[in-house]
């Protein structure tokens, strides 16, 4: 594949001096283990934001169909008892907990196991790797709030790794995935030497996300970066997805499609959704051949969960049947040995290996920010105890002072030191 992962350095001896923070959080988001918990869950996700009605029903319907059990909870264990082995491997010395936003264990419940077990320095890792409200800011305002109603402010410090979308870690699966999901929708086509190959088109999908909400990610006060797609998420995706196809098939076309889109319908959100696409792309037209084969990408996601499960392999599978394309949906990174591999050493560089010139990413944008801006990812429905963020009251309160950090584009071009961050 394209991407390299920059040589780790690192002694044994190292290891042991450099370790700073004293446990792991892996923090996700939750999902219902019975039929009973479905709704409980749906209404802890959707709190404030103004889901209508029939898309909860129509939810709800969707983990009904597996039992009222998302695959979540379990793919979560499974990634926990993997890294645990993997940092057991490589020497790293520090426990591992497990916290969710919207079901047990919940977040507030977990750092005070933490806080109890004598831990006083926490590095979060998150099940979401691109910049968005629904996947940084808001696991950094649950933490804020957790400490602060927890008593906990001041007293634990949490600090977050980087979004990792472009680590070679999370993209090395998909590269492998899209690779397999080519091949055997060529097969399906009879064609085998790619002789079909301008009626496949690959179609990345990821969450959509109210543009409101992908206008305000990744951007801050004072630097006004532009961003292809016109947001710091569209650009991640489409820089992600580009790497891939140059690894994979150059010459294939494909898109960036959005799924699972939920909130009013007078709300713009990211389009196209990947149903409508399918529809249009099946159709031809506008100079293109009539699409025949696809390889679905569920490039937003680590492990297959409801979103996957349901809304590509039930929705989107179907509706290919039904217009009479070839597809095959390519695994999310899971416990993938690499991507495993890949998540300790996004724990290594802000533990044992700081070396900000040699972070690996896959794609022009990383590596991404390891503390954001203030304003990144705007809560538009009011400020929350935040943190990870540079030069905020909240987060000293909070205990995540961020001194070292007095701008993160310093911090990004390595003129700031991350082991002075304490
Ligand atoms: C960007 C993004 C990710 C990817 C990053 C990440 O992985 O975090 C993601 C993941 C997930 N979303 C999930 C489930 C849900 N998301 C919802 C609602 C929403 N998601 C949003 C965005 C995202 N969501 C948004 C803007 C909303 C609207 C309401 C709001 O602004 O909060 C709703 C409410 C009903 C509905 O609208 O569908 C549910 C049930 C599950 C669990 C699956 C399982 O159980 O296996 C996972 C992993
Ligand atoms: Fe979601």
């Amino acid at each position: 594949m394209a991407v390299s992962v920059a040589p780790n350095p690192v002694t044994e001896a190292g290891r042991a001096e450099a370790a700073e923070y004293d446990a792991i959080l892996l923090a996700s988001f939750g999902g219902p283990e019975g039929q009973d918990d479905v709704l409980p869950f749906l209404r802890n996700v959707t709190r404030g934001r103004g889901i209508p009605d029939e898309r909860l029903e129509a939810v709800s319907h969707h983990y009904r169909a597996f039992g009222g059990i998302s695959p979540i909870n379990a793919q979560n264990r499974a990634l926990k008892a993997a890294l645990e082995a993997e940092l057991a491997a490589q020497s790293i010395d520090l426990p591992v907990y497990w916290g969710n936003r919207n079901w047990d264990p919940y977040i507030p419940q977990t750092l005070q196991d933490i806080y109890d077990a004598g831990h006083r320095k926490v590095l979060m890792l998150t099940t979401s790797v691109y910049s968005c409200y629904s996947s940084c800011r808001q696991y950094r305002e649950d933490i804020g709030v957790a400490l602060t109603e927890t008593g906990l402010a001041g007293r634990l410090r949490v600090d977050k790794v980087r979004q990792y979308f472009d680590h070679p870690g999370f993209v090395a699966p998909f590269v492998e995935g899209t690779s397999a999901g080519l091949k055997t929708v060529r097969e399906a086509l009879g064609a085998a030497d790619g002789s079909r190959d301008s009626e496949i088109r690959v179609l990345f999908s990821t969450h959509s996300i109210p543009t409101r909400d992908a206008e305000a990610a990744g951007r801050s006060e004072g630097e006004p970066r532009e961003f292809e797609g016109g947001s710091a998420y569209v650009a991640q995706h489409l820089a992600n997805a580009r790497a891939i196809m140059a690894a994979v098939a150059p010459h294939v076309a494909w898109d960036l499609v959005y799924q699972s889109r939920s909130g009013a319908p007078h709300i713009p959100w990211l389009e196209p959704d990947i149903n409508d696409h399918l529809d249009a792309i099946a159709a031809g037209g506008e100079g293109r051949q009539a699409v025949k084969g696809t390889v679905i990408v569920p490039l937003g996601f680590v492990s297959d969960h409801m979103e996957v499960v349901w809304d590509l392999d039930t929705e989107a599978l179907d509706k290919c049947r039904e217009l009479g394309i070839e597809a095959v949906r390519v695994p999310t990174p899971g416990v993938h040995r690499e991507f495993v591999a890949g998540l300790v050493k996004l724990i290594s560089e802000r533990t044992v290996d700081r070396n900000l010139a040699q972070r690996p990413h896959a794609t022009d944008l990383g590596p991404w920010y390891d503390v954001c801006r203030p304003g990144c990812c705007e809560n538009f429905r009011g400020a929350k105890p935040v943190i990870a963020e540079a030069g905020t009251g909240e987060s000293i309160v909070l205990g995540a002072t961020h001194d070292a950090y007095p701008d993160a584009t310093a911090e990004r071009q390595g003129t700031s030191a991350p082991g002075t961050e304490a």
